[in-house]
């Protein structure tokens, strides 16, 4: 589904301010794969995103979706492919457009732009039973401005108008990170969900060990623009902070950053 092979980036090459994000980097994920994303600030995490999103362009290697070679195509080529919630809740969604007009951008993405043809009835119906699923009370406030709404309420809908097409990759870059715990925590329950009915191939960066644990079906962490641990299902049903902690001291003089633990 998803084909990263040997894929590198370098920030401001040959300067002072050099800085490598990614150093040949392979990952494979299988149509339904649910890969938590940990390690160390500068890690390169959020740099996999954009490298697999066309956000960035790699510097080389090659990176695969659905068996389509997507390496050179900018991100708004790639958007049919690929859905994307970022940590500022602000990011997704457009504050000045109403929920549903917000949700016909959504539904249109990848195809020809315009929200004429977005708000027919049955495209309507569609929406509020999407939005029952948040069980936020969104669907009986359609009209209501995206700006209106509390953090929580719109980084949920983000979430629901990036898996609304069916990504055949779903991104999540600390999407819960901005949030208050409560939160956070009804926000996660919702990426369960959404990505479980879909059956959605996502890649989900996050700061909470616990999250990454509990999420997913396997578990990558990264250090230096690599991959440096990683955790197939079987490892990953028995594994603990513990464990990923003592993954993490055995690479030299790094420190892991984890929510849980910073508290
Ligand atoms: N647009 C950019 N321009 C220059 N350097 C960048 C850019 N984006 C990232 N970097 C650098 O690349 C490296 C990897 O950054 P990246 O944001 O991918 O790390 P991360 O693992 O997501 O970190 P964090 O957990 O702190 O968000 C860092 O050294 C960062 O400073």
């Amino acid at each position: 589904m998803l084909t990263v092979n040997d894929v590198s980036k370098t920030f401001f090459p040959g300067t002072v301010n050099e800085r490598r994000a990614l150093h040949q980097l392979s990952l494979t994920l299988a149509e339904g794969d649910f890969v938590t994303v940990i390690g160390s600030n500068g890690a390169g995490k959020s740099t996999l995103l954009n490298a697999v999103s066309g956000r960035l362009i790699a510097d080389g290697g090659s990176i695969e979706i659905d068996g389509k070679n997507v390496t050179r195509l900018p991100d708004h080529r790639r958007a049919k492919y690929v859905g994307r919630v970022f940590q500022d809740p602000l990011a997704g969604t457009a504050p000045n457009l109403t929920i549903e007009e917000n949700l016909s951008l959504a539904f249109l993405r990848g195809r020809r732009r315009g929200l004429g043809p977005g708000l027919g009835k049955k495209r309507r119906v569609q929406f509020v039973e999407q939005l029952s699923m948040l069980e936020l009370g969104l669907e009986d406030r359609l009209t209501a401005k995206v700006g209106l709404l509390s953090g929580g309420q719109r980084q949920a809908l983000s979430l629901l108008m990036a898996g609304f097409t069916q990504p055949r990759i779903m991104l999540l870059d600390e999407h819960t990170a901005a949030l208050d715990p409560q939160r956070a925590e009804l926000v996660t329950t919702l990426t369960q969900r959404i990505v479980d009915t879909g059956g959605l191939t996502t890649l989900m960066v996050t700061h909470n060990m616990e999250q990454a644990i509990r999420l997913g079906n396997r578990l990558i962490m990264m250090h230096e623009g690599q991959i440096v641990y990683e955790a197939d299902a079987a490892t990953k049903s028995s594994l603990t902070v513990q464990d990923l902690l003592r993954e993490f001291t055995k690479i030299k003089g790094a420190t892991l950053s984890d929510q849980a633990f910073l508290g």
